[in-house]
């Protein structure tokens, strides 16, 4: 069967993996780009921006300080804007977004706040008459605009933010001051140095009573000149973990007047005589978090994937060690514990990019709905994208450094482009509000589900096999062979767990109620049970959505789809079995046999598992590893990279030379 990777000098190794491929990878990359179409453009993107001299690093960023970086960024992200059309539809989020990658990278650019929350924040959030005129100029990157919330005292804990927007009636203006230091807005991206105007979030003050936190777009710069304009101080936070080229900001304002119609309005009102009309649902305003928690989900599925490519292809080139005497040194992927490091992070990266395509069809249907005046579709969206947020990118992360240290010690060298990796991917684990908050959301939402299940009440989507009635005991290792039964009887297991942690964690906040605590303080001591059931519901709710795009996939792709979900799903049996035991729905016969089952899956799909990491389809460009590289010629590119250190220029460095050397030299002298 064909793999479209195979070409000549490639490393003889890789091309062995991929002539042993059991299905057509075009068709794989097809599915999961949504379309043969798709998956073309993606690639003629790739072949225009590798071939464009405006696109080209002649030293890598690995070497270059962060400031020569964000100039290259910068440059880079010019020409994308004047250009753009030349390589893909600019109005197409999805070629957008695969332009940027390849072009840009994934550290951070000029405007990916602007695009990422800016822009959805004032689409979604304000009315009419700011929309008329901030929108069509900040398309048009007139300006550029920043998503300021995050204060340097509260990130989490929105109600407590202390950047203060008092209404002045008199003026019809609202005057937005930041009243200490800890209220100082501190993270957003791009505030510091690109945007010129910001959304900031600020306490609502009308008439000496406080409202709770609203948007307000605020000019920052001078349009002309750039600079910060009186009563605004602005800059750049420092170095950190990653997103070396994102420059996440500090602001401070001094009583900056704004006019009325710069509250983000479309929900919540406040009209010229200083009248406060809530929105029709009272997180609305909270609208472009819920936007950017289902839209990380897709970045994230792609970092994972990113990490399992370069592991995949890099243990396929290298060989050490033998598993038997007297024969060549194996390639490392065929150790049965680089198979279980590597393969299920392949599994999870296919599920969690197929689960987003489920969330993305509902996040358009709410959309839909709002803008007919129906929020129905909001609670359950909102708390299943809370959970998704935080299991994936907890996923992603462990999945990550699992492939970083799969490859050894080049896996610690930023050739490899993990380090990086992680360090960018795991900054999702906290923006956009941190996991172990965001899991309590779900929570919240399951115990309402719980009661409603309890009560016989309607269920919604995500929670609709609570009402399922359980068999008591598990069919897993029952089913006779038959893998669609297996698959059902491992997602029926996982549900029961779900359903079961979650009603447990019901009595248990009851238990402590009725013990005199208040229910806030109960919570608190229940949170662990809380969150515990809040991820493995959001790991059925995965699964489910694995098992239904891998089922109802074209018959040339659905045997290796379904060798790779009989993975995910015994791994994630496995990896939670102690659930499943808990309560003696499985027994530990049932878990042994999940194991076996797992080895087993190891061994399937190892043949096409070069050509499973191939399908995403990601060029060497986005994944920017000498380890990973598509034609496996890895040990010379290591070599030619290294030798770019700027501490390769000389033999001897300035510092040898000023305190090594006279150090060495006075040793000698002493003896
Ligand atoms: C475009 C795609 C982009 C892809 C990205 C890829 C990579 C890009 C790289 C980097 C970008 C980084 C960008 C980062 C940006 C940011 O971080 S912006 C700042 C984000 N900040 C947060 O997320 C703060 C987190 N805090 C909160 O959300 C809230 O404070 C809270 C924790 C939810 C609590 O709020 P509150 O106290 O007001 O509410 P509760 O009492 O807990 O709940 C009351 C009810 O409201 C419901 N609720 C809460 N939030 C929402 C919501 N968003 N939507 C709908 N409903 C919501 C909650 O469930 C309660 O309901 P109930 O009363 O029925 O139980
Ligand atoms: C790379 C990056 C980019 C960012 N970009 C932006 C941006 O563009 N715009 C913006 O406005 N912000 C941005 N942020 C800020 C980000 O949204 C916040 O850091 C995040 O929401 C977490 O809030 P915090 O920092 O206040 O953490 P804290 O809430 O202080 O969390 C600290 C610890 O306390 C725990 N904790 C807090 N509250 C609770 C609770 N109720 N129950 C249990 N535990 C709790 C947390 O779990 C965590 O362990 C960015 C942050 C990063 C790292």
């Amino acid at each position: 069967m064909p793999n479209r990777c195979i070409k000549e000098g490639d490393n003889p190794d890789l091309t062995k993996e991929r002539k042993t491929c059991t299905f057509d990878t075009d068709e794989l990359t097809a599915n999961l780009y949504g379309s043969r179409n798709n998956m073309e453009r993606r690639r003629e993107i790739t072949k225009k921006i590798s071939a464009d001299p405006d696109f080209a690093d002649p030293i890598p960023h690995d070497f270059l300080s962060r400031e020569k970086c964000i100039e290259a960024t910068a440059k880079k992200t010019k020409a994308v804007v004047q250009r753009g059309s030349e390589f893909c539809d600019v109005t197409n989020y999805y070629e957008m977004l695969h332009l940027i990658n390849e072009a840009i990278g994934i550290g951070g650019y000029p405007l990916a706040l602007h695009y990422g929350m800016f822009l959805p924040a004032l689409e979604g959030q304000a009315e009419k008459e700011l929309t008329d005129d901030i929108i069509p100029r900040a398309k048009n990157l007139e300006v550029i605009g920043a998503y300021a919330q995050t204060e340097m005292g509260h990130g989490t804990n929105l109600r407590e933010l202390e950047t203060t927007a008092t209404y002045d009636k008199a003026t019809q203006e609202f005057i937005i001051n930041t009243p200490t230091r800890s209220a100082m807005k501190w993270w957003p991206g791009n505030l510091g140095k690109m945007s010129n105007y910001a959304v900031v979030t600020c306490q609502l003050f009308i008439d000496g009573r406080k409202i709770g936190p609203h948007n307000f777009l605020v000019q920052l710069r001078c349009e002309k000149t750039h600079e910060p304009l009186p009563g605004i101080i602005v800059g750049d936070i420092g170095p950190k973990m990653a997103f070396d080229t994102n420059d996440n900001g500090f602001l401070a304002l001094d009583n900056i007047r704004v006019p009325r119609k710069n509250m983000l309005m479309k929900h919540a009102k406040v009209s010229p005589d200083g009248v406060y009309t809530p929105p029709m649902h009272a997180k609305l305003n909270y609208g472009t978090m819920v936007y950017v928690r289902a839209h990380m989900l897709y970045a994230h599925g792609q970092f994972l994937a990113t990490a399992a490519i370069v592991a995949t292809r890099y243990s396929a080139v290298r060989r050490q060690g033998r598993i038997e005497h007297g024969v060549p040194e194996v390639q490392i992927l065929d150790y049965q514990t680089q198979q279980h490091r590597i393969f299920p992070q392949i599994a999870r990266a296919y599920a969690i990019i197929f689960t987003y395509m489920d969330i993305k069809d509902q996040y358009d249907a709410m959309i839909k709905g709002i803008a007919e005046g129906q929020t129905d579709l909001l609670p359950d969206l909102h708390a299943i994208t809370s959970g998704l947020k935080s299991v994936v990118t907890h996923m992603a992360g462990l999945g990550i450094e699992q492939c970083r240290m799969a490859c050894g010690g080049h896996g610690y060298s930023d050739a490899s482009g993990l380090p990086k990796l992680y360090g960018v991917q795991i900054g999702g684990c906290t923006y956009e509000g941190e996991n172990m908050v965001m899991l309590q959301q779900t929570a919240r939402y399951l115990m309402k589900a719980v009661a409603s299940a309890l009560q016989g009440k309607p269920l919604s989507h995500s929670v609709a096999y609570f009402g399922k009635k359980s068999s008591g005991k598990s069919r897993i290792g029952k089913e006779g062979g038959d893998i669609a039964r297996e698959h059902e009887a491992m997602l029926e297991a996982l549900e029961h767990a779900a359903c079961r942690l979650s009603v447990e964690a019901s009595q248990m906040w009851e238990k402590r109620g009725r013990g005199g605590e208040t229910k806030e303080r109960a919570w608190n001591g229940v949170t662990v049970e809380m969150n515990r059931a809040a991820r493995v519901h959001t790991r059925v709710f995965m699964a489910r959505s694995f098992h239904r795009r891998v089922t109802s996939s074209p018959p040339s792709i659905r045997p290796v789809l379904t060798d790779l979900l009989s993975l995910y799903l015994h791994y994630e049996c496995v990896d939670m079995a102690h659930h499943l035991l808990e309560d003696g729905f499985c027994s530990g016969e049932q878990i042994r046999y999940l194991k076996s089952r797992l080895y087993e899956d190891l061994t399937t799909l190892r043949p096409n598992a070069v050509s499973l990491v191939d399908s995403f389809d990601q060029s060497d460009r986005e994944l920017n590893s000498v380890l990973g590289r598509r034609d496996g010629n890895v040990y010379e590119a290591l070599y030619q990279w290294a030798r770019k250190s700027e501490l390769n220029y000389t033999d001897v460095l300035p510092a040898v030379q000023k305190y090594v050397m006279p150090m060495m030299e006075e040793n000698r002298s002493k003896l």
